[in-house]
C-alpha cells in the first residue's frame, strides 16, 4: 500500500441542513475533506459521493460551491477555511455553461479574468488549452466541439476561475468507455497538478467513481433510536469512508482487484439501503 498522510483539511462541512417549504432535505451533515499526501507524488484529492436520485445531492452540491445559503450550518474552504462565497468552487454540471457565441479561447479568458490580471489570465489559457489538448481548438466555438472537447474545456473554465475545488455532476453519464477513460484521465490530471486541487464527483456510476476516490461519501436516511426514519438525508460516519486507509484509492488496476469488487457490491448494497 502507498505510503500517505493527512494535513490540513481543504473543504469542512459543518451541521449542514436544508429545507425547502417547510420539508427537510439535508439533515446536520457534517464531513471534511483533508489534504492527502503521499510521499514524491503531487496528489489531489479525489471524493466520490453517491446517494439514491432525489435525495439531495444537487442541493448540497449548491451549498458547497456557496450558490444556495443553508438553513443552518457552515461550509469552509481553502488553506484558510474560509467560510465559502460564490466563485470559491468550480460546479460542472451536466449542461456544460459555455457562451456559445464565443471561442473556446474566449470562454476560458472569461473565467481566467476572475482570478487573473489580463496577461497572467491569457498565460492560464494557454497553459490550460494545451494541458487540456485542446490548444488546437481555441478559435473554435463550442458548437464546434466535441462532447468529450466540451466537457474538458467545462472543467477547464472551472478550473481557471476556482480556488482547487471543482464538483463534477455526473461526468460519466451519456458517454461511450473511451470517453469515459478520458475523463478518468482529466479528473487524475487535475489532482496531479497541484495537491491542493479537489476533485467531488456525483455519479451513478459507481465502479468507476469509486476507483477514482480516496473518500467516499454516502448519503442516506438514518433512524432514531425508536427506529422511526429521520427526516432529511444526510451523510452519517460511517458513510464516509477512507478508501486511501482501506487500500484501495486509486492506482493502475485498482478496478482489478478483488477487494475493490467486493467493496463496490457492499456499496451497492449500502445505496439500496440507505
Ligand atoms: N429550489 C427547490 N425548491 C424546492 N424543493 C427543492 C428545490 N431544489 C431541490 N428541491 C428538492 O430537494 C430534493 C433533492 O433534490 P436534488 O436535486 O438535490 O436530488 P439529487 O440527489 O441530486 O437527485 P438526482 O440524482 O436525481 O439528480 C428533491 O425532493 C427536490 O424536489
Amino acid at each position: 500500500m502507498t505510503p500517505y498522510f493527512h494535513k490540513e483539511p481543504v473543504l469542512t462541512l459543518e451541521g449542514v441542513s436544508m429545507s425547502y417549504q417547510g420539508e427537510v432535505v439535508l439533515r446536520d451533515i457534517s464531513a471534511q475533506v483533508l489534504n492527502v499526501v503521499r510521499p514524491n507524488m503531487t496528489q489531489g484529492q479525489v471524493v466520490g459521493f453517491y446517494g439514491r436520485s432525489g435525495i439531495g445531492k444537487s442541493v448540497l452540491c449548491r451549498i458547497i460551491a456557496g450558490l444556495t445559503a443553508p438553513a443552518t450550518g457552515t461550509v469552509r474552504v481553502g488553506e484558510e477555511q474560509h467560510p465559502v462565497q460564490p466563485g470559491d468552487v468550480g460546479l460542472v454540471q451536466q449542461r456544460y455553461p459555455l457562451f456559445n457565441h464565443r471561442t473556446l479561447a474566449d470562454n476560458l479568458l472569461l473565467a481566467a479574468a476572475r482570478k487573473h490580471e489580463p496577461e497572467a489570465a491569457k498565460r492560464e489559457v494557454a497553459a490550460y488549452l494545451e494541458r487540456f489538448r485542446l490548444d488546437q481548438h481555441g478559435k473554435k466555438f463550442p458548437a464546434q466541439l466535441s462532447g468529450g472537447q466540451r466537457q474538458r474545456a467545462a472543467i477547464a473554465q472551472q478550473l481557471l476561475c476556482s480556488d482547487h475545488l471543482i464538483l463534477l455532476d455526473e461526468p460519466f453519464s451519456g458517454l461511450d468507455v473511451a470517453m469515459i477513460d478520458e475523463v478518468k484521465k482529466i479528473i487524475l490530471e487535475v489532482t496531479t497538478m497541484d495537491e491542493l486541487n479537489t476533485v467531488v464527483i456525483v455519479s451513478h456510476d459507481i465502479a468507476t467513481t469509486t476507483a477514482l476516490s480516496d473518500t467516499l461519501w454516502l448519503m442516506g436516511y438514518e433512524r432514531d433510536t425508536a427506529g422511526q426514519l429521520l427526516p432529511g438525508a444526510t451523510i452519517s460516519k460511517n458513510h464516509q469512508y477512507d478508501l486511501a486507509g482501506m487500500g484501495l484509492a486509486w492506482h493502475p488496476n485498482v478496478e482489478a482487484e478483488p477487494e475493490f469488487n467486493r467493496f463496490v457490491e457492499q456499496l451497492k448494497d449500502e445505496i439500496r439501503a440507505a
